[in-house]
């Protein structure tokens, strides 16, 4: 049998790193996805590995399931209707696991990745083998929540290959689950979210998982339904970086300057919820498409300004912002900044002439632009063919 899931990457409107604080954060679903396909040994073949191959990092790790039974039994696995946060010390059993796959220097940060792989695959279905094989539209670690849609898609094909989930494995074609099935999807995807991350908010998870704009505040969504066009560039200046140690940043500046840092943060939740109202507010309104648009951007303006207050923006970032600024447009990063991507909000009398300026002017900066469409479904399983 084979499982096949795909689950997106996100973009941040407003309210990263303060979202990991208790503040609310504007995500919407991008429609770049990770995919992955699940594949069980037929009862003739006499295999005993699980395999991992990310197939755009070229990496084939490979694990005897009698080793991974020997290091991990012990915790009573599998528990798929419990999600679990997996202890420092399994961590650790887990890392000796991931280390015996000699992963080369250059892609050690994959190893955050396959640990979360063995979590959640050792949790959800126990010790049996199996092939997995990963590719993603996504560029890693820019901030378009790519370990984010990997646990999600990840977890979506185990979760698929149970009996227990309600869905009807003879349709042909990409399938949602229903809405019990996804929040214990969500659940299990934020233990894999921890493990790559250190501290997450649940936010890119949550939006992978469920798609659409959300409004994110303390593990609890709210689902946002645009009234207006929202067109966005996203420029990757290709500077890598990893969000673990930028969000760990972040709290050890807040624990330096308590007072100061919860202001910042209370500010991006005013941002963030004025935002969304914008967004949803209907239109005509009393605010034109125009006057929504300029007042989105100067909302973009200032929560750049307090991510740079948190010390996670970075001089890529910064030649984003001066860039579009030419062309009177209003940037932020998004995701977790210190490179990455950044956001420009493209408003609707925009002509083609300038958005083709501004894009060959960034891309002479070696930098990335992509337009993506915004705000779809999340994630989604396939038993069938894919026409
Ligand atoms: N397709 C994938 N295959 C394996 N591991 C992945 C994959 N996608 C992401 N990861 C894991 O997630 C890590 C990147 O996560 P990180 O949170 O730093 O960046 P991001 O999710 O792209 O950006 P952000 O969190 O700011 O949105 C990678 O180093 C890897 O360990
Ligand atoms: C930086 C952060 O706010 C968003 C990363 O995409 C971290 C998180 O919310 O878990
Ligand atoms: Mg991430």
């Amino acid at each position: 049998m084979e499982v096949k899931a795909r689950a997106p990457g996100k973009i941040i409107l407003a309210g990263e790193h303060a979202v990991v604080h208790g503040s609310t954060a504007v995500a919407a679903c991008i429609d770049l996805y990770t995919y992955v396909s699940l594949r069980f040994p037929s009862d003739s073949d006499d295999d005993d590995t699980l395999k991992l191959v990310l197939k755009d990092m070229e990496l084939n790790f490979s694990w005897s399931v009698t080793r991974i039974k020997a290091t991990l039994s012990h915790l009573g696995s599998p528990f798929p209707s419990t999600p679990t946060t997996c202890s420092m010390e399994v961590i650790k059993s887990i890392a000796v696991l991931v280390d015996e796959q000699n992963i080369p220097e250059a892609k050690i940060g994959l190893s955050s990745g396959a640990t979360a792989f063995l979590w959640l695959y050792t949790s959800i279905i126990g010790f049996k083998p199996a092939t997995v094989v990963v590719t993603s539209d996504l560029p890693l670690g820019a901030g378009l929540g790519s370990s984010a849609a990997f646990c999600v898609s990840l977890t979506a094909a185990l979760l698929g290959s149970l009996n227990s989930v309600h869905l009807d494995k003879n349709h042909q074609g990409w399938l949602t689950y229903g809405e019990s099935d996804l929040d214990l999807l969500n659940k299990w995807a934020f233990e894999g979210e921890k493990i790559i991350h250190g501290k997450p908010s649940g936010l890119d998870n949550t939006v992978s998982t469920y798609g659409n704009i959300i409004k994110f505040r303390s593990g609890n969504m709210t689902c946002i339904k645009s009234n207006m066009p929202l067109k966005m560039l996203i420029t990757n200046t290709k500077v890598g970086r990893n969000t673990r140690a930028l969000v760990a940043g972040v709290s050890e500046r807040s624990m330096r300057h308590p007072d100061a840092m919860s202001s910042v943060f209370n500010a991006v939740d005013s941002i963030s919820k004025e935002l969304s109202t914008i967004i949803e507010s209907p239109t005509p309104d009393d605010l034109s498409i125009t006057e929504k648009e300029e007042r989105l951007e100067e909302l973009m303006e200032m929560n750049q300004g307090l991510l740079q207050c948190m010390g996670v923006s970075h001089s890529s970032i910064e030649t984003v912002l001066r860039t579009t600024l030419k062309f009177k447009l209003a940037s932020k990063l998004t995701g977790a900044g210190g490179g990455g991507c950044a956001l420009t909000l493209l408003p609707t009398l925009l002509s083609a002439t300038v958005v083709e300026k501004v894009t060959t002017e960034l891309e002479t900066c070696g930098f990335q632009c992509l337009i993506a469409g915004i705000g779809g479904t999340g994630v989604e399983v396939c038993f069938g063919g894919l026409s």
